[in-house]
Parts: structure tokens; sequence; C-alpha cells
């Protein structure tokens, strides 16, 4: 069994849909790629793993509400008060965009428990220390007022009763490791002296700090430039090599899913429309919805001035899946069959959810 196994996972915001029925998991020592354009449903699935969401009414009447603050505030192995990851993970599932809570639903089953099921107080324990996640924006995600170094040693006293000097030799051993010079010094700095590079490092080192067993990677390059990008996706990629760590990708990024996933999990409007191992999903992409993603990308082995092929229209241009496909109204190779009913996710290895797979293969 994966040690991840997320079963129809459904995510509601009032009366909007943001996650409809999302099954994907993650094997241990295995990266897998969630990846679709914005607003398909890639980060409330994450943070429904997680257990950041706000509850919603349905919730609260079910276990009672964790605040999202409460919730923030254990996040990640930042999860310690006034630290990090907290910041980024209040707007993401609450603060910047208004309408209330979450009503979330299906399973969510690692190492053999399902987290959803579980009560919050339980759930914090397990973030951080069994699971950890690393949002896109370092800056917002660090305390601005407090040195990095304190940053870390919380979450080494918290989840591994390190204190002192044993945490701060922790602390700057961690720092090393991702690859931070003169780390000694460094624990003195306060997040606005460190690149943005070296501030997404310090996430990193505060993610791993207790050797999570999954870790989750929210577009954690996205406000990199290219070589500090290559630089972090390669952090991550060891931790997985060396460590055995499982890692969940959250990216809009193709090159990032070639470059590092060992599976692909391709989202459209809260579905996934395509899954498959990543060379297998490059090679036949098959919902025409992955294969306009990959059309839309610069290739090196096309000929110069070959033009790129946006797909058109935009991710509201939608309909319900109950209705049919919901990628239809943009799609160039809709049939009746396409709204006449819900499509299917078909396939095991290599799963699809076209009805008109075998004219777009
Ligand atoms: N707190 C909230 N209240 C209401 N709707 C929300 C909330 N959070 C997210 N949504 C909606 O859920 C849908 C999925 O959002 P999500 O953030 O998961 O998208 P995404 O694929 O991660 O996009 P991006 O790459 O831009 O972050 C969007 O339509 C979004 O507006």
């Amino acid at each position: 069994m994966a040690l991840l196994e997320v079963e129809d996972l459904r995510v509601a915001f009032g009366a909007s849909t943001a996650v409809d029925g999302v099954s994907f998991s993650v094997e241990q020592g295995k990266i897998v790629g969630l990846v679709g354009e914005s607003g398909c449903g890639k980060s409330v699935t994450s943070l429904a793993v997680m257990g950041l969401l706000p509850r919603g009414r349905a919730a609260k009447a079910r276990k009672g509400d964790q605040p999202v603050q409460a919730a923030a505030e254990e996040a990640s192995p930042g999860a310690v008060k006034a630290s990090v990851a907290a910041p980024q993970a209040v707007p993401a599932g609450g603060g910047r965009r208004k309408g209330g809570g979450a009503d979330v639903s299906g399973r969510a089953v690692f190492d053999g428990t399902d987290l959803l099921s579980l009560p919050a107080s339980a759930m914090r324990r397990r973030r951080g220390k069994d699971l950890a996640m690393v949002f896109q924006d370092p800056l917002s995600s660090l305390n601005p007022v407090v040195p990095i170094g304190r940053q870390i040693t919380e979450v080494l006293e918290r989840h591994r009763g390190l204190k002192g000097d044993k945490a701060n030799k922790e602390a700057a051993s961690l720092l090393d490791r991702v690859g931070i010079p003169d780390p000694v010094r460094r624990l003195k700095e306060y997040p606005h002296q460190l690149s943005g590079g070296m501030r997404q490092r310090v996430l990193i080192a505060i993610a791993v700090a207790c050797a999570p067993r999954l870790l989750i990677a929210d577009e954690p390059t996205t406000a990199l430039d290219v070589t500090i990008q290559a630089q972090i996706l390669e952090l991550l990629k060891d931790l997985v090599d060396h460590e055995g760590t499982a890692l969940l990708m959250i990216t809009h990024d193709l090159g990032v899913v070639a470059g590092m996933c060992d599976e692909v999990n391709v989202l459209y409007s809260g579905r996934v429309v395509e899954s498959a191992p990543v060379r297998e999903l490059f090679a036949r992409p098959t919902h025409p919805y992955t294969v306009g993603l990959l059309g839309s990308i610069p290739r090196l082995d096309l000929p110069l001035h070959e033009p790129l092929t946006p797909i058109r229209g935009s991710i509201a241009d939608v309909i319900r899946w109950k209705d049919g496909c919901a990628f239809a109204p943009r799609c160039d190779r809709v049939a009746d069959a396409c709204v006449a009913g819900e499509p299917a996710l078909v396939g095991s290895a290599h799963a699809h959810r076209c009805v008109m797979a075998e004219e777009v293969a």
C-alpha cells in the first residue's frame, strides 16, 4: 500500500466545489506531481490533506471547529508559534479568498490512518513530524521579526525535544545540509537578510527538520529565478533519493514535472483528467487537456519559430462534470458524446477521463 492514498477527495466552499472526487497515491521514495492551470484545485487538495483548510458548516457540526489560525500555526515543521509556513497557509485556505469554510469529504490515508478523520489535536501532532509542507513564497512563510535560527530551533524543540546548544548545532547542520554557507552566522539573521533562494532553503530546512515521511511542496520554486529554481529542485530530489521521503509536488510547470516526477496527475476543474507515469504521459498524452498543456510549452526539438498552441478559453469556461466533460467548451475535439453525461476515469496505470480518447490517440 502507498504511503499516502487519497480517495475521492471532495472540497466545497459553500455551493462552490473546488475539488471534485480526486484520487491519487504517493509511494515512499517517489515524487508525484499534481499539475494543472491556476484554479484547478491543486492547492486546495494539498491543504485538505494537511488539514489546513478552515472547516465549513458541515464539518463543524461533525467535529467542532478548528480555527484557521490554529491550523495555520501547526502548518508544517515551521508550524510553531509565529513561525513559518503558517502565514501562507492562512491566505490559501481562508484569508485571501473570501467564501467561508471548506466542507471536506473522502479519505486521505497516510500509513494506514485516515488523516481526514483525525481530531485536530492528533493532526497537529502529525503535521511537522510525519507530514510537512513547503509553500511558494518563503518571505511570507517566514516570520520577518524572528531570526531564522530561532524559527528552526522552535521546530526542533517542539517535535524532537532538542534545546539550547543541541538545537543550535542541529539547526546549523540543517542549514548546511540545504546548502547555506556559513550556517552558524546565518542562524542569527532575519529573513530579509537572505536572498529568495536562501529563504526557500531555510523553509526546506525547517520542513525536513523532523525527517517527515511525506513532504508536500506547493509551487516551491515559482518565485525564484531559474538557476536557483534548479538548485532547489535538486535539493528536494536529493531528499527523496537519500531519505526515502515521499514528495507531492504541486506545480503548473510541466518542465518541473518532466525533470522531477515519477508519476503525474493532471487536474482540470477539480478532477483528475489523466494520470500516468511521467514518461508515459509525455510520450502518449491522452486527454485533450494534457495534449493542450504540452502543446503550449516551448520545445527545443521543434523548428525555430514553430508557433506555440495555447489552449483556447479559460478555466472559467467549464460545464459541471455531471453534465459532461468540464473541458468540452475549450476542446477542439468535442463531440456530442462529451456532453452526454459524466465522463469516467478509465484505466489504471495510465488513466484518462475522455470519452473520445481513442479518436484523440
Ligand atoms: N477559501 C476559499 N473560499 C472559496 N473558494 C476557494 C477558497 N480557496 C480556494 N478556492 C477556490 O477553489 C478553486 C481551487 O483553488 P486552488 O487554490 O486549489 O487552485 P490551484 O490549482 O492551486 O491554483 P493556483 O495555481 O493559482 O494556486 C479555485 O476556484 C479557488 O478560487
